[in-house]
């Protein structure tokens, strides 16, 4: 399996402390995960002096041997060059690690309490208390997690009560970063959003992100509820929009329409965009599924339902408890059929599989009696219990061959470049499913495949209507004929 992952484009953003009278201020990183080993790398790689500190202590092994414990294209090469250069390091936490810090970084997670829909700010709270102790006069607070609108304030109290007669600062400042894209979204955000109270920490950020405003990057200095609440509006409403196509795509296929189509021409609405309309297995990861649960949550706290989101959430697990009566109905039935999962991070360019839609339709397939294996480029899937029952191909050809249906459910660029003839070949049956829309239909159909892409009616099942009747003649002409295969 290759866990290093290719550098990124270079970027125009280099680091350039001359800009600063004053020595590079110190961070200390509080969490070295997803967002805060890109958040501490990037930072670096600005000029700035980080120290990424985190109880894990796997993974801070890990780091100070050079290895990205995540996999994230062009992060562990610029991590290299970040250390090389003695701007860089890591370690496991120890209070001292923030006593010279002017600014400490809170990166832990905030994932759902378990069988609740409540974010768990435990970790947030707990790594404010571990910090509080050590925190220098006028150092500041940067909270970089997700958390509910009024969590600032809490951290502030927690210092407070800790710390009586200390001045310092906590300044909200949410990550939008995504998966797979980590390291380009840091160094090029389409904006930066920072929440505080106090003319320090305000001071403070823009000595962090001055090289952002020199390049144009919209900063909005706001209040910290704001900053709060902006991240899960945020996250909320991009899932409202691959909810909405995953809907309209359910009706395109009742209705005889194609969804590419459909969403193409929504979005070429300069109001609407083009972009989160891709439908598919349904939205995972570790932020939209958790986060629009918390936005629920928060609404239904506050007395202010947020009745769209909660749809959206209820939409999205319908999705993914639909997945494997979807492959069964391509199928006939799953018991007995050997079935080849093409994918399961929960997008292509990450290994994370948090609230991935695999982690769902695989243990459903095995349930219902088929044999399973399943491909990922990146993901090492050892020990984890929802795919115990089946078995991890380490290539696509492996997993293809005497497969009796393939289901392919995320989009990574070698599945793009699949030899369809040959894999057709390799197989025993002929039936895809697609749940990401990866492959031109009539192409499948040259290749032999019974192809199922998502979004579009099979061709047998256009609607009756008068027009439907005149298109289902010219189909049936052209399936007669041989120009079309059906899906
Ligand atoms: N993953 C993303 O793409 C993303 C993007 C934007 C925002 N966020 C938000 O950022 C936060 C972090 O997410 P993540 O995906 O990086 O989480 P993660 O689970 O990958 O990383 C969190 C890290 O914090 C460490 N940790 C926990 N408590 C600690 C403590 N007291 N001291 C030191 N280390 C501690 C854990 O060991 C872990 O390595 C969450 O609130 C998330 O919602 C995530
Ligand atoms: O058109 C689309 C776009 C996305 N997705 C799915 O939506 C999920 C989330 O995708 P994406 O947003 O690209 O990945 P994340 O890394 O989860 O990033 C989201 O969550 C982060 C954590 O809060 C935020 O920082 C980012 O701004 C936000 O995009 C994945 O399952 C995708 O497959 C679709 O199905 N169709």
């Amino acid at each position: 399996m290759n866990r290093r992952a290719p550098e990124t484009e270079a970027d125009p953003t280099s680091p350039d402390p001359s800009k600063n009278s004053l020595p590079a201020p110190g961070i200390t990183m509080i969490g070295a995960g997803y967002v805060g080993l890109v958040t501490g790398t990037c930072l670096a790689k600005l000029g700035f002096d980080v120290l990424c500190l985190d109880t894990n202590a796997n993974r801070v092994a890990a780091l100070k041997a050079g290895r990205s414990p995540i996999y994230e294209p062009g992060l562990e090469a610029l991590m290299e060059r970040q250390v090389a250069e003695g701007r860089l390091r890591f370690d496991t936490f120890e209070p001292k690690g923030v006593a010279h810090a002017d600014f400490v970084f809170l990166a832990v997670g905030t994932p759902s309490l378990p069988g609740s829909d409540q974010a768990d700010l435990s970790q947030i709270f707990e790594a404010t208390r571990m910090v509080a102790p050590q925190l220098r006069a006028g150092a500041c607070l940067v909270v970089k997690s997700t958390v509910p609108a009024g969590t600032n304030s809490t951290i502030r109290a927690i210092v407070a009560e800790r710390r009586p007669g200390l001045a310092f600062s906590v300044v909200s400042n949410p990550e939008f970063l995504r998966e797979g894209r980590a390291v380009a979204d840091f160094l090029r955000p389409d904006r930066i959003v920072v929440g505080c109270h106090d003319d320090a920490g305000r001071a403070g950020m823009e000595r962090i992100y001055r090289s952002f405003v020199d390049q144009d990057v919209p900063v909005l200095f706001t209040s910290p509820e704001n900053a709060e609440l902006i991240k899960y509006a945020a996250n909320a409403f991009l899932a409202m929009k691959v909810a909405f196509a995953n809907e309209v795509s359910d009706l395109c296929e009742a209705a005889g329409g194609d969804v590419r189509d459909v969403v193409r021409g929504i979005g070429l609405d300069a109001r609407i965009g083009p972009r989160f309309l891709e439908p598919g297995p349904g939205f995972g990861g570790s932020c939209f599924p958790k986060d629009t649960r918390a936005f629920v949550d928060i609404g239904r706290r506050l007395g202010r339902p947020q009745r769209l989101v909660e749809a959206v959430v209820a939409i999205n697990e319908d999705r993914k408890e639909s997945l494997s009566s979807r492959v069964a109905d391509a199928l006939g039935s799953c018991a007995g059929k050997t079935i080849a999962v093409l994918g399961v991070a929960f997008k292509p360019d990450t290994d994370d599989l948090r609230e991935a839609p695999a982690l769902r339709l695989i243990p459903a397939l095995v349930e219902a009696g088929a044999e399973v294996r399943f491909y990922d480029p990146q993901v090492a899937a050892a020990g984890v219990a929802e795919l115990e029952g089946a078995l991890q191909a380490s290539t696509l050809a492996a997993a293809l061959e005497g497969a009796d249906a393939a289901v392919l459910l995320t989009e990574w660029a070698e599945f793009r470049m699949l030899d369809l003839v040959s894999a057709r070949r390799s197989m025993r049956g002929a039936t895809f499913v697609d749940f990401r829309n990866l492959y031109a239909r009539d192409t499948m159909g040259k290749a032999g495949f019974l192809y199922h892409p998502i979004g579009s009616a099979p061709l047998r099942d256009l609607p009756l209507l008068p027009e439907g009747i005149a298109a289902s003649r010219r189909v049936s002409r052209a399936v007669r004929d041989g120009r079309v295969a059906m899906g």
